[in-house]
């Protein structure tokens, strides 16, 4: 994996930074470096996440799901960092065994996807680290009893992957359920590389080995200079880009297996940066479909964008057939990775053409050592830019209002957020 910060230089667009900049930050990004190091060898809450790459067990997640012998299907129950890391990997990779996420409440969409599986040959992954969260513990009692209206034994096709207390615990417990338990100092939009994330992966049959050792390769590239680390490099420059009006940030990737790498992305970005009024918002995208959609607003419209453009350099290809239609001829013979390799390369170079900074980021393919390089990279890059923003990276009290006043409207308790929601003004145009 490599990180390019040439188009984000000032040299390639004028709203960029300069060399000595970087080599300036490079000082705090030393100071940041021995900040993580240190809160990783106490294993302190968050940074211990970064560990995972060395305490990960492998063999106990594959030992965890080795009961649910050759599935159809797998349906993880949980949300957001309880589901997208592992979306990000099963969705990325090819495998004869189907994931599915419900990771929303949607009655349609979850009626629709019960109604369309064996569930007889389908495996219930149900994630939560806290084991109270309201849509996963909804969409659990939905899905167990479709299991039993379908005549199947939801027990013997469950597992839960969950923190040392709460609900779920207590559920796995009680029916004696397969358990993975969540690693305690790892909030959950930084498990990925954890049992949260890998355990639908294990049971894809993908090599979760291989994710491990593509995230201790980027481990060991950390360092006390972002010229020496990706994951630096790249939390460093998104960092000094929102200090001059970059506030937003377009994680555009290039192959359709890395769109839900780009949902994974925007929470572990919004979550951890949006602090004290500060942040960079993600924005997602996908190559080379956004080049006919946001790419006008990202050339033409405020200032105020960082374009992060993803590609692996090896892919499977296929090839356009010659033809002698007027205007064509010119793409017979090529490929689509041709033709994909060269929207990314001119939409790289149209964004400098207007002055707009953006950052390319190469793996060599889509696979699971590569994942595991760019999933871990991100994660490092994001604490970095935390320390280097001075937030605390690893909370996220400003989701909890919200789930007071849904807790207080469905009467589950009194709630003074709820009667906020009853308060609305009405200004209704029909
Ligand atoms: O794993 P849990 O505890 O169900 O939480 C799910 C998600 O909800 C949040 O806690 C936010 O509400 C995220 O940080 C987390 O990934």
């Amino acid at each position: 994996m490599q990180v390019d910060l040439g188009n984000v230089l000032d040299t390639a667009s004028a709203h960029g930074v300069s060399r000595e900049t970087l080599e300036r930050l490079d000082g705090r990004v030393a100071d940041a470096h021995d900040r993580i190091e240190q809160g990783r060898e106490d294993n302190e809450h968050g940074y211990e996440a970064l560990n995972l790459p060395s305490t990960t067990d492998p063999d106990a997640i594959r030992e965890a799901v080795s009961r649910f012998d050759d599935p159809d299907a797998v349906i993880t129950v949980g949300i957001g960092g309880s589901a997208l890391g592992a979306a990000t990997l099963t969705d990325a990779l090819d495998s004869d065994v189907d994931a599915y996420y419900l990771d929303n409440v949607d009655p349609e969409a979850v009626d629709s996807l019960l109604d369309s599986l064996d569930l007889s040959q389908t495996v219930v992954n149900v994630v939560s680290r806290s084991g109270t969260t309201a849509e996963t513990l909804a969409n659990f009692l939905v899905v167990r009893e479709a299991m039993a209206d379908a005549g199947v034994d939801w027990a013997d096709r469950t597992f839960v992957t969950t923190g040392e207390e709460g609900n779920l615990r207590d559920l796995a417990e009680k029916h004696d359920l397969p358990l993975l338990p969540v690693p305690d100092g790892v909030p959950g939009r930084f498990s990925v590389l954890s049992t949260v994330g890998l355990a639908a992966a294990a049971i894809c049959g993908h090599d979760i080995e291989a994710i491990l050792d593509g995230a201790a390769a980027q481990e060991a590239r950390l360092s006390d200079s972002l010229f020496d680390s990706p994951a630096y490099a790249y939390g460093a420059v998104s960092f000094a880009l929102a200090e001059r009006g970059m506030l937003q940030n377009a994680m555009m990737p290039y192959a359709e297996s890395l769109e839900t790498f780009s949902e994974w992305f925007a929470q572990l970005w919004a979550e951890s940066l949006g602090k004290d009024g500060l942040g960079q918002t993600p924005l997602r995208a996908l190559g080379a479909t956004d080049q006919h959609s946001q790419l006008q607003l990202y050339r033409a419209g405020p200032r105020d964008k960082l374009v992060t453009l993803v590609r692996a350099t090896e892919r499977d290809d296929v090839d356009i057939p010659e033809t002698d239609l007027d205007g064509l001829a010119y793409l017979g013979g090529s490929s689509l990775g041709e033709l994909l390799d060269a929207e990314f390369e001119a939409t790289e170079a149209s964004l400098v053409a207007a002055d707009r900074p953006n950052v390319r980021i190469e793996l060599e393919r889509v696979d699971e050592y590569s994942l595991g390089e760019l999933l871990y990279a991100m994660e490092a890059a994001c604490v970095l830019y935390g320390e280097l923003a001075n937030v605390d990276t690893f909370v996220q009290p400003a989701v909890e209002w919200g789930k007071r006043a849904a807790r207080g409207l469905l009467g589950g308790g009194d709630f003074e957020e709820a009667d906020a929601v009853a308060d609305k003004e009405r200004l209704v145009v029909e």
